[in-house]
């Protein structure tokens, strides 16, 4: 049987601060967060801001070692990984889209350099190749060549630059995208034509993501099955639909409740940010210290209640 392309087990990151007194605390932003994603699929993983999403992203891509657990890519322990060639390997077949698309873009650089540096480099492609599979990559973006390619960073729109980044993420030949909120720092009037872009990007290609969201109301745009997290840990998982439609843990209920415009961060200064805010404190104030029991509420979606 195929490895699924991504699984967590038992993953835990914990962060050590420092304080300006010399002191030490302790985040435990993931805790034993087990997960699988097959190849071709999508997984939303959602929560409020300092839930853990981001440090579950980023521990996916290897970015840092665990606390303890593991992250598996095709069956394989990514801790594991020898050598500069299996290295870069992995971390061509894994990237990253980030919220600020200004963030992983050269200023100096136009964006033909953005795109035919990875074609050279790992493809070997040059001339005329070069050019075919650069103008290929543009289109599936939804870039015009024209006004695009011979232009630098800040000569383009946000959208625009995110459409780079997912045309950058192609020519370098990503398998698994981990995209960080890629549309919450867009104008609101694109981010449905961004989401729209990547579920087609992900059908065409294949391509295996897991799509970091405060947006549990629009993750099945893109995904199959979604993640909420609470406090670092997964607290309920299922189908998109069926977890928006019935959710179970009290948390999901109150992330779903409190987001009258899906749009919205839960971390601003609005009155759905506060009301949010009140209703996460009364859960918390329920959440037992360790996780509930999993239970299977509907085929294949399961909570910690
Ligand atoms: N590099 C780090 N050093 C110290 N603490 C960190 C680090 N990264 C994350 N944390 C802490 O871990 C917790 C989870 O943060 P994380 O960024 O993963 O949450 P998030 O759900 O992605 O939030 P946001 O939507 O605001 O990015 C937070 O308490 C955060 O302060």
């Amino acid at each position: 049987m195929t490895p699924p392309i991504l699984e967590l087990v038992a993953a835990s990151k914990t962060f050590r601060i420092r304080n300006i007194f010399g002191g030490e605390k302790s985040v435990a932003a993931l805790q034993q967060v087990s997960l699988k994603l097959d190849e071709g699929r999508a997984l939303a993983i959602v929560g409020e801001s300092g839930s853990g999403k981001s440090t579950l992203g980023r521990a996916a891509t290897g970015l840092f070692p665990l606390s303890s657990g593991q992250v598996l890519f095709r069956g394989r322990d990514i801790a594991t990984i020898r050598g500069r060639k299996a290295r870069l390997k992995h971390r061509r077949a894994v990237q990253m889209i980030f919220q600020d698309p200004f963030s992983a873009l050269n200023p100096a650089h136009t964006v033909r350099h953005h795109l035919e540096r990875p074609l050279r480099l790992h493809h070997g492609l040059s001339g005329v190749a070069l050019g075919e599979r650069v103008a290929g990559i543009v289109a599936e973006a939804e870039l015009d060549p024209n006004h695009t390619l011979d232009k630098y960073p800040h000569e383009l729109s946000g959208g625009q630059r995110q459409r780079v980044n997912l045309a950058r993420v192609l020519a370098v030949g990503a398998e698994l995208v981990v995209a960080d909120e890629p549309t919450s720092m867009l104008d609101v009037s694109i981010r449905r034509s961004m989401l729209e872009l990547i579920a087609r990007l992900k059908t065409q290609r294949g391509l295996s993501l897991l799509y970091i969201t405060h947006d549990i109301a629009t993750a099945h745009y893109i995904a199959e099955e979604t993640a909420v997290m609470f406090g670092g840990r997964i607290v309920e998982w299922g189908p998109s639909r069926e977890v928006i439609a019935r959710p179970a843990h009290p948390y999901t209920k109150v992330l779903l409740s409190a987001v009258p415009n899906a749009s919205e961060r839960l971390d601003g200064d609005s009155a759905a940010a506060a009301a949010f805010a009140v209703e996460v404190a009364r859960v918390r104030g329920m959440a037992k210290e360790e996780i509930g029991q999993w239970t299977e509420v509907s085929p294949g979606h399961y909570a910690a209640v």
